[in-house]
C-alpha cells in the first residue's frame, strides 16, 4: 500500500472510524447547499465549464466529476446516469462531506490532508462501503497557496483507467490558472516560460506584480520555475527576479510587440515571456496582437494605480531626441486636456496611434476609455453602425439588442479616428454633426444620447488634395484640424541609434545585444518605407537571427532588406561609374570598384554582398582572388 494511503488509515482510525461502519451520508439542507455555492461562488464560476470538459473526456465511462469546497464538501457534480445511481447509496451528492474525518481514507479528504493529487482505489478506502469505488482527486489552490476546493473523478473500481490522474490534475490547473487571471486588478502580470511554445498553456509560468513592480503573487508553475516558495517571494520585485526595471515589461506591453520577451531569471535560467495588463474596472489585455480589446476606463477615476500604468505609456516616453519629434510633443503638451481636436500627419507605420495613446494617457482623461478606429479598414456598409450604433432591430443581421458604437464608447475619453480621410464622404456630415452638436443618434433609433469625447483624428492623405477631388469636406476638415500634427518619418529622423537600442531593448530587456556598425551604417542610408512597423519587425527577426550571438551583423539582417540595401547600394554605384567612365576606368575596374564597395557596405560579409548583388559567392572569390 502506498504510503500516503498507509499515513490516512492511521489518520482514519485515529479519528475513531471503523472500516465495517455505515458512514454518515446525511447532506447539508437545500438551502445550506445555496449558502455553499454562494460562498465558494468564484471557484465554482471557474470550475462548472472545466469539469463539463472534463465530463466529456470521461463520458460513458461509469464515472462522474465531483467539485468540493476546502473541507470536502461536494459543491457540484456531473455524471453518468448508471453510475450516479449506485454513486446516490454512498452519497455522492451536493451537500455531503467527503472529508478524512468523515468517511476515513478517500481521494478527496486525503488530497485536502496531505495538499497533494491522491489516488485511492478500491480496497485502499478506509470504509468497506466504499471498496467498489476508484477515485482521483486534485486539490485547487489559490494564489497564495491555500488549498481553496477539490476536483475528483470517481467511478465504479472496475472502470480505472491510469490516465484518469492525470486528466483531473490538468483539469485543476486550468481552473487554478483562470482563478489567478481573476484574482490581482491594477497588476501587470507575466506569462513565461523556458520553452516559448509552452506560453498560453497550461504549463505556463503565470507571475503578477503591482504597477511599482513588488511580486503579488505566482501561479503554481511561475513558482516552480521561479525555484521559490510563495513566501520567500514576498520581499521580491520584477527587477529582482528578471534583473530589469518593470517599466521594460510596460514598454513591452506597450508597443503591442508580437514577439516575446527574452528574460534572464535571478538562477541565471533563461525563460521568454509575455505582458498582461490589468486594470481595476475588469478591462485587459495582451499584448500581441491588433485583436487586443482597448483599455477602457476604470469605473472610479482617480485610481493612482491605474493611472501610475497608464503614465509609463506617456509622451516622455516617445521623446528619443529627434528635434522635429519634440517640437510635435512641446505643441501637443499645450493643448491637452484644451478640448482642441489633435490632427496627427504621417506616413503610415510613424506611430500616429501610438502618439495618439500617449495624448489621452497623459491628458486629464487618462482614466476613461481610449478608444480607436480605422476608417480604412472597416467596410463601407459597416462603418456607420461602428460609429454610431445602432437600436435593436435596425438592419437584417443586426444583434438583437443592437450596439452602442465606437463614439459613445469613447464617451469620457478620446475617440482616436486612425485614416479619417478614407471615411465615405456621407459620413462626414454625420460625424461633423456630433462634433458640433456633441449628440450621437443611433441608427435606427430616435433618441439622440450626449457624448463627450476628445478627438484625435491621423491620416496619412492629404487632405486638402482630398478636398479638392471632392472626396473630403471642407467644413469637417476645419471642425478637425484644431493642432495639425506631422510625424516625422523615420529616415529623416536623428535618433536612430537611440530608437535601435530601444526596440532591442524591448525585444530583449537584459540589453545584452549591440549592433555592428556597417549594419548601423546601411540602417542610417535606409528610406524605411515602411518607418516603426518595418523596423520593429526587422529587429525582432535580427534578435532571434542571433540567438547567443551579442553582436547583431549583416548576417542577420532577412534577406529582403539585404535586397533593399544592395539595389540601393548597386544604384550609388552606378552613380559613381560615371565618374569612373570619365576617369577612364575599363569594364574590369568598375566591376572590382562595384564589388568592393558593396563588400564594404556588407562588412565584408561575402555572401551578403553575393546576394545583393545577385550573384555568386564563387563570382565574387573569382573576381577578387585576394579574397581567398
Ligand atoms: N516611438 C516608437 N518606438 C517604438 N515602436 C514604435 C514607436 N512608434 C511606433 N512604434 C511601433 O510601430 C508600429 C506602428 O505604429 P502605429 O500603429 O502607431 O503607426 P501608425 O502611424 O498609426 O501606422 P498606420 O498609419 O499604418 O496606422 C507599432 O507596432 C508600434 O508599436
Amino acid at each position: 500500500m502506498p504510503a500516503i494511503i498507509e499515513t490516512s488509515h492511521q489518520r482514519s482510525a485515529s479519528y475513531g472510524l471503523c472500516p465495517g461502519a455505515r458512514p454518515d451520508f446525511s447532506p447539508v439542507e437545500r438551502s445550506d447547499l445555496s449558502v455553499l455555492i454562494e460562498k465558494n461562488l468564484l471557484l465554482h464560476t471557474h470550475a462548472v465549464p472545466a469539469m463539463e470538459t472534463l465530463y466529456q473526456q470521461i463520458i460513458n465511462t461509469h464515472n462522474m466529476v465531483i467539485l468540493t469546497d476546502a473541507h470536502g464538501v461536494i459543491v457540484h457534480s456531473l455524471g453518468d446516469d448508471d453510475f450516479l445511481e449506485k454513486a446516490n447509496r454512498v452519497a455522492l451528492r451536493p451537500g455531503v462531506t467527503w472529508s478524512e474525518q468523515s468517511k476515513g481514507t478517500n481521494a478527496i479528504g486525503t488530497a485536502i490532508a496531505e495538499k497533494v493529487p491522491a489516488l485511492v482505489h478500491a480496497d485502499q478506502h478506509y470504509l468497506a462501503a466504499n471498496h467498489f469505488l476508484t477515485c482521483s482527486a486534485a486539490p485547487i489552490t489559490d494564489h497564495m497557496g491555500n488549498v481553496i476546493g477539490v476536483l475528483d473523478v470517481s467511478g465504479d473500481q472496475r472502470s480505472f483507467h491510469k490516465h484518469t490522474m492525470g486528466l483531473v490534475r490538468m483539469s485543476a490547473l486550468m481552473i487554478e490558472n483562470q482563478l489567478f487571471s481573476a484574482t490581482f486588478e491594477n497588476a501587470i502580470t507575466l506569462h513565461f516560460h523556458a520553452r516559448p511554445e509552452f506560453i498560453g498553456t497550461l504549463m505556463e509560468g503565470i507571475a503578477s506584480f503591482t504597477p511599482g513592480g513588488r511580486f503579488l503573487s505566482a501561479n503554481r508553475n511561475g513558482l516552480f520555475q521561479l525555484g521559490l516558495t510563495f513566501a520567500s517571494l514576498q520581499s521580491h520585485t520584477f527587477s529582482s527576479l528578471f534583473g530589469i526595471p518593470v517599466s521594460s515589461l510596460f514598454d513591452h506591453y506597450r508597443t503591442a510587440a508580437p514577439g516575446l520577451l527574452n528574460l534572464c531569471m535571478h538562477s541565471g535560467v533563461r525563460v521568454y515571456g509575455r505582458a498582461q495588463l490589468r486594470l481595476s474596472n475588469g478591462a485587459h489585455a495582451l499584448n500581441g496582437g491588433d485583436d487586443a480589446p482597448p483599455i477602457s476606463a476604470p469605473a472610479a477615476s482617480g485610481n493612482a494605480a491605474f493611472l501610475a500604468a497608464r503614465r509609463l505609456s506617456g509622451l516622455r516616453y516617445l521623446n528619443t531626441g529627434d528635434p522635429q519629434l519634440e517640437r510635435v510633443i512641446e505643441k501637443v503638451n499645450k493643448v491637452l486636456g484644451r478640448d482642441i481636436p489633435i490632427m496627427i500627419m504621417g506616413e503610415t507605420g510613424t506611430g500616429k496611434e501610438l502618439l495618439a495613446q500617449a495624448i489621452h494617457n497623459d491628458s486629464p482623461r487618462a482614466a476613461g476609455p481610449f478608444v480607436a478606429v480605422n476608417c480604412a479598414s472597416i467596410p463601407e456598409t459597416l462603418i456607420e453602425s461602428e460609429l454610431f450604433g445602432y437600436e435593436d432591430g435596425a438592419f437584417t443581421g443586426a444583434r438583437k439588442k443592437g450596439a452602442s458604437g465606437r463614439i459613445l464608447q469613447a464617451n469620457g475619453g478620446t475617440l482616436f479616428l486612425d485614416e479619417i480621410g478614407d471615411m465615405p464622404f456621407g459620413l462626414q456630415a454625420r460625424l461633423l454633426r456630433v462634433l458640433q452638436e456633441r449628440m450621437v443618434t443611433p441608427l435606427g433609433g430616435s433618441k439622440s444620447i450626449t457624448v463627450n469625447v476628445e478627438l484625435i483624428c491621423a491620416t496619412n492623405h492629404n487632405l486638402r488634395d482630398r478636398i479638392a477631388r471632392g472626396l473630403f469636406r471642407e467644413d469637417l476638415y476645419y471642425r478637425l484640424n484644431g493642432l495639425v500634427v506631422k510625424l516625422p518619418p523615420l529616415r529623416d529622423r536623428t535618433d536612430l541609434e537611440v530608437i535601435v537600442k530601444k526596440i532591442l531593448c524591448t525585444e530583449s530587456p537584459r540589453g545584452q545585444y549591440t549592433m555592428a556598425p556597417e549594419v548601423m551604417r546601411l540602417f542610417q542610408q535606409h528610406k524605411w518605407p515602411g518607418n516603426f512597423r518595418q523596423l520593429t519587425n526587422l529587429l525582432r527577426t535580427a534578435v532571434i537571427m542571433a540567438g547567443d550571438e551579442h553582436e547583431i551583423g549583416l548576417r542577420h539582417m532577412p534577406d529582403d532588406f539585404l535586397d533593399d540595401v544592395g539595389a540601393a547600394e548597386a544604384q550609388q554605384s552606378v552613380v559613381s561609374t560615371d565618374k569612373l567612365i570619365a576617369a577612364g576606368a575599363n569594364l574590369e575596374e568598375m566591376e572590382h570598384t562595384v564589388i568592393l564597395k558593396s563588400l564594404e557596405a556588407h562588412g565584408g560579409n561575402v555572401s551578403a554582398t553575393a546576394r545583393a548583388l545577385g550573384v555568386s559567392r564563387n563570382t565574387i572569390y573569382r573576381k577578387l582572388p585576394n579574397l581567398k
